[in-house]
């Protein structure tokens, strides 16, 4: 036995190991330590998401998507990762549009000609108990501040994400305000910490602090709540293009509340994971 086969993808700098669960039943009940050994630079494989994908629960979808952080915690939403899902799938099943299950929900997600995948990520929640917050407010203007930071926006893409303005996002130390905003108060289940700029009409820099990982190179759902928060504020339109530290995507907030995330897929290389990283002796 060879170990178990795994491709590291990743959408513009934010790496996965995928394993597919539903030829390689043995990933398909990692727990939370076993994911982050696998997931750690130093001792693992390395990643800022550990993906399997199992086979769909629903009739609708395709494939089921789980997602678990660097730090091994299963989580509800990846932009990033359901696009290089969906490239997979849609390479399985010969065709350009896909549904793809995770724990929140089903996102439709289609291929476009220049090799971009496109993901519906679904509707956005934007009540303060759906963030979710630990108090009763206003989540366009949620009163919290740190260092340069204040009146953030909370948006929930299926994961929770307060969005901060600022004049130049470069200036932040988000290496120490991200881990102190994460673990705060008003955010009972943590949150992704955005840092955003307005760099031109419809255009946002953004940096992230992930939950559960620390800066990436670029978050899907991250980008679609500063692209939803953008326009709640009156700073953009409802489309958007956000410039991540690997690169830009675009965000559609639609009138009905879903929110359509465009980007790039890639893989890195394809591997076997042993016996150790899996805790076998
Ligand atoms: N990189 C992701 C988001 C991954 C989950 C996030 N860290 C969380 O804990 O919610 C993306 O591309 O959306």
């Amino acid at each position: 036995m060879n170990g178990i086969p795994f491709v590291k993808m990743h959408g513009l700098g934010n790496d996965f190991v995928v394993f597919d669960g539903r030829r390689d039943p043995a990933v398909l009940d990692l727990d939370n330590a076993t994911a982050a050994r696998i997931a750690d630079r130093k001792t693992g494989v390395g990643c800022d998401q550990l993906i399997v994908i199992e086979p769909a629960r629903d009739e609708l979808a395709d494939a089921f998507m789980r997602i678990r952080n660097n730090d091994g915690g299963e989580v509800e939403a990846c932009g990033n990762a359901t696009r290089c899902v969906a490239n997979i799938v849609m390479g399985e099943l010969g065709r350009k549009d896909v549904i793809i299950e995770t724990v929140v929900g089903l996102l439709d997600a289609n291929g476009l000609a220049d090799g971009r995948v496109t993901v519906d990520m679904g509707q956005v929640r934007l009540d303060w108990r759906d963030i979710p917050l630990g108090q009763a407010v206003d989540t366009n203007h949620i009163p919290l501040s740190l260092g340069g930071l204040s009146d953030a926006v909370g948006v929930n893409v299926g994961n929770p994400h307060a969005v901060f303005f600022v004049d130049d996002a470069e200036s932040i130390d988000i290496e120490k305000l991200g881990p102190v905003l994460e673990h705060h108060e008003m955010f009972p289940e943590r949150a992704n910490i955005e840092v955003c700029s307005i760099i031109g009409e419809n255009r946002i820099r953004m940096r992230v602090w992930e939950r559960g990982v620390g800066v990436t190179r670029a978050c899907g759902t991250g980008a679609c709540a500063a692209g939803v928060a953008a326009a709640r504020r009156g700073l953009t339109g409802r489309k958007t293009e956000i410039i991540l530290d690997g690169g830009p995507l675009t965000i559609e907030w639609l009138p009905d509340d879903h929110v359509l995330m465009t980007g790039p897929v890639a893989t890195s290389f394809s591997g076997f994971l042993h016996g150790s990283l899996l805790g076998q002796h």
